[in-house]
């Protein structure tokens, strides 16, 4: 997909009225900014959970090349992103560049996606980028990698974690905030509070960490409730998954301030490298606490292995940074 297709052809914008607190407001002001320069645009509101990935699929597996939109806005929050992505990456031709291009529209509360598309360019500047608009930056149409979770077939876009980040969850759920201020407050609770577990990491079959350990986070995204740079290092479209390992030698409470920089990096006891296929394992017989994309996994699996899928996204993104 080229952006000049992009430009060329109708886009269709997907928006989750419920996300966030602004994404009502926002879609006509989208509507009347696409119409400027793009030949159509269609919108569709969505109705609940699961009705954008079956949307976006739906959209993706059109047949000719003209029917099928050049251009799919997820206007919502990092849940809304997922599942727009678990559609696209379902449907559409074989050739992955053939696909129709994401653009996020930031219009949650986290936002860790258009974060690391196009890190802190308001949405409004994105767009007149991709308009051509001169001034801008320019955008540019990357292949972002995705990843699988082996155990249960989930498409894997943010990332995931083991121990703290995953137990953090839970106490976000008492928390009366959203967004970034909710997983502030959730993650100083659940540091609070946590004990280290006995885990393993795997890279590409090769063990790179084994001990008492306060988290593994893979990914995807450089941050993680955006704000925790977990994976500073981590690029989205080098075909590679990032692993960042904490073992227990780094106090919990200090993972919030640590993480924020990357400063954890030169800390004992942190591993950092990358692979295709990473396997996280809780090893002293305690059901693991696992997330991904901020969703908790049910506490049965003793493993999980994530698996990369290189290529797989098409997406707009600032072009004068890497994607990360
Ligand atoms: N019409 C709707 N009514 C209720 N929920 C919806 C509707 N449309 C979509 N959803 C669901 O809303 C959930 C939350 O959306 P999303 O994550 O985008 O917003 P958010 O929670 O405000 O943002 P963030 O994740 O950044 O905090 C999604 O998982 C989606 O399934």
């Amino acid at each position: 997909m080229l952006l000049g297709h992009v430009r060329r052809t109708p886009a269709l914008i997907i928006a989750n009225p419920k996300a966030g607190t602004d994404s009502f407001r926002l879609v006509p002001e989208l509507i009347d900014r696409c119409a400027r320069f793009l030949p159509g645009v269609e919108v569709h509101r969505t109705t609940g959970p699961g009705d954008a990935t079956a949307v976006a699929r739906a959209a993706a597996s059109r047949s000719g090349a003209h029917d099928r939109p050049g251009l799919i806005f997820a206007v919502g929050g990092d849940g809304t992103v997922r599942e727009v992505v678990e559609g696209l990456a379902a449907a559409g031709p074989a050739d992955p560049a053939e696909r129709p291009a994401l653009m996020v529209v930031p219009a949650g509360t986290g936002n860790s996606n258009y974060l690391a598309q196009w890190g802190d360019l308001p949405w409004r500047d994105a767009l007149d980028a991709l308009a051509g608009t001169v001034g801008g930056p320019e955008p540019e149409i990357r292949m972002l990698d995705l990843c699988r979770l082996t155990e249960t077939g989930a498409l894997v876009l943010l990332g995931a974690c083991s121990g703290l980040i995953a137990q953090a969850l839970v106490f976000a759920r008492d928390i009366p905030l959203t967004g970034r201020p909710r997983y502030r407050a959730a993650l100083a609770q659940a540091a609070a509070v946590f004990r280290p577990y006995l885990g393993r990491v795997e890279v590409d079959g090769a063990v790179v960490h084994e001990g008492p350990t306060v988290l593994a986070n893979i990914g995807g995204g450089r941050y993680r409730g955006g704000q925790y740079q977990v994976l500073p290092h981590s690029f989205l479209d080098d075909g590679l998954l990032d692993v960042c390992v904490i073992g227990a030698e780094t106090d919990p409470q200090d993972v919030p301030e640590l993480t924020r920089d990357g400063g954890h990096l030169d800390r004992p006891g942190v591993v950092y490298a990358r692979g295709r296929r990473i396997t996280v394992s809780d090893i002293g017989g305690e059901p693991m606490w696992f997330e991904h994309d901020g969703e908790l996994l049910p506490r049965e699996h003793p493993a999980v292995t994530l698996e990369i899928m290189p290529g797989v996204l098409p997406t707009v993104c600032r072009g004068d940074r890497p994607v990360g």
